[in-house]
């Protein structure tokens, strides 16, 4: 990988962002070895000791510098965790609390990763961060000073639904090593270089916050307010312990069962009526209820800092993993519509919707409202220009 502007690897210096995972460990080994100045940061950025966040964030330390030594590199660490917490956590909570499902590693990745820390990176004299990311950059030929991003290589792993609220200047100053290998390669090259991150396990919870029980987690900061489930023409069929806890399409956790006269199919949650504070469930995986025709969103970031054009085609997904979605997208001055060609299940108000054509990331936004085969295009409620990122 050469450094997208004129300069030579020797001359260029990077700060990776090392969290003590094997993705970052092989990141910072393949600029090394490619020549860069290559420094290495681990962020804390949740500050609360209640033993278990603690212990595994001092693991991951010691890890970073375990890594950081073998390769012969300097280790610096920095807390965002004020940051963390003004940009991200409260707006987490509030999410919570208005009833939708947010996706706190978008804005972990757009105002942490890629803010606070990029800035701080540039203090230290970085010119580029490096992060291990499963996406690819390359510079946006329409848009000079921009970059675009692209999806990783592995199909399997990647993660530029996360990275779509990126602006496309902050990407070009972001070179992402893994992006353009499959995670098998990623664990042979830490193997290979005896990294003791080789066979540590994919990090998974929210970030920074790490593998809670994640009800437990919310109890402490949200009162649970338990309410009833109903069927949708308003029958109760059992109780639930807060709306918070429940997400659209969601199967698990509903705790009904064996009614008589529903049949055995499973239990689905289709609707939360935050008003009434109630779930309202749906038999079967297919119910009519689960699933979408089209949706609004809140302004999109887009990467290169405006839409492709006012009305488009192009690919969509509304959450991690999901097949690209083939979708039309009509930028309005209030607000942002996409309708899909084949109706999608459990579009989640709060998740994100993420643009793509082929390969490049075109940048999303978080789901405001859906509406569904049989029912009228709400009206967009508030009058806005979509937003450049
Ligand atoms: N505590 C941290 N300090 C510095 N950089 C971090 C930290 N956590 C994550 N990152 C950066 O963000 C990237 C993606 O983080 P994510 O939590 O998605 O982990 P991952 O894909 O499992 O990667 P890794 O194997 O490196 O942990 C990491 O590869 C790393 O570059």
């Amino acid at each position: 990988m050469n450094p997208p502007d004129s300069r030579q690897p020797e001359a260029t210096r990077v700060i990776v962002g090392m969290s003590g995972g094997v993705d970052s460990s092989v990141a910072a080994w393949l600029l090394k070895d490619q020549g860069y100045q290559v420094e290495g940061l681990f962020m804390k950025n949740w500050d609360e000791d209640d033993g278990t966040e603690y212990c595994t964030a001092m693991t991951d330390l010691a890890d970073a510098r375990a890594v950081a030594e073998t390769i012969g590199i300097p280790l610096h660490t920095a807390s965002f965790a004020a940051e963390y917490w003004d940009r991200v956590f409260e707006h987490f909570l509030s999410e919570y609390s208005a009833g939708r499902t947010p996706n706190p590693d978008i804005l972990c990745n757009k105002e942490v990763k890629f803010r606070a820390f990029l800035d701080y990176a540039v203090t230290l004299g970085a010119d580029y961060i490096a992060t291990g990311h499963y996406t690819r950059q390359r510079p946006d030929p329409e848009n000079p000073g921009r970059a675009q991003l692209l999806k990783g290589l592995d199909n399997n792993k990647d993660q530029s639904y996360f990275l779509h609220a990126v602006s496309g200047e902050r990407i070009a100053r972001t070179l992402f090593p893994v992006g353009e290998l499959e995670k098998p390669e990623v664990r042979r090259i830490a193997g290979e270089q005896g990294f003791v991150t080789h066979d540590k396990k994919d990090s998974t919870g929210i970030c920074f916050i790490g593998e809670r029980k994640f009800s437990d987690f919310l109890k402490q900061y949200l009162p649970a307010q338990p309410g009833e489930i109903q069927t949708p023409d308003g029958q109760v069929i059992g109780r639930h312990q807060g709306l918070m806890y429940h997400t659209i399409g969601q199967r698990q956790g509903l705790g009904i069962g064996g009614l008589s006269n529903f049949g055995d199919e499973p239990w689905y949650v289709a609707e939360k009526d935050l008003g009434r504070n109630v779930l309202v469930a749906v038999q079967g995986k297919h119910h009519p209820l689960l699933f979408s025709r089209g949706l609004h969103c809140a302004p999109v970031d887009w990467i290169a800092g405006h839409p492709p054009a006012r009305s488009f085609r192009c690919r969509a997904k509304t959450r991690y993993r999901q097949p690209d979605q083939d979708c039309e997208v009509t930028v309005t001055g209030a607000g942002t519509r996409v309708v899909f060609d084949d109706t999608q299940r459990a579009v989640t108000p709060g998740q994100s919707v993420v643009f793509y054509d082929g390969e490049v990331c075109l940048g999303g936004a978080v789901i405001e409202r859906t509406w569904r085969d049989n029912e009228k295009e709400p009206d967009m409620p508030r009058a806005r220009e979509a937003q450049a990122s």
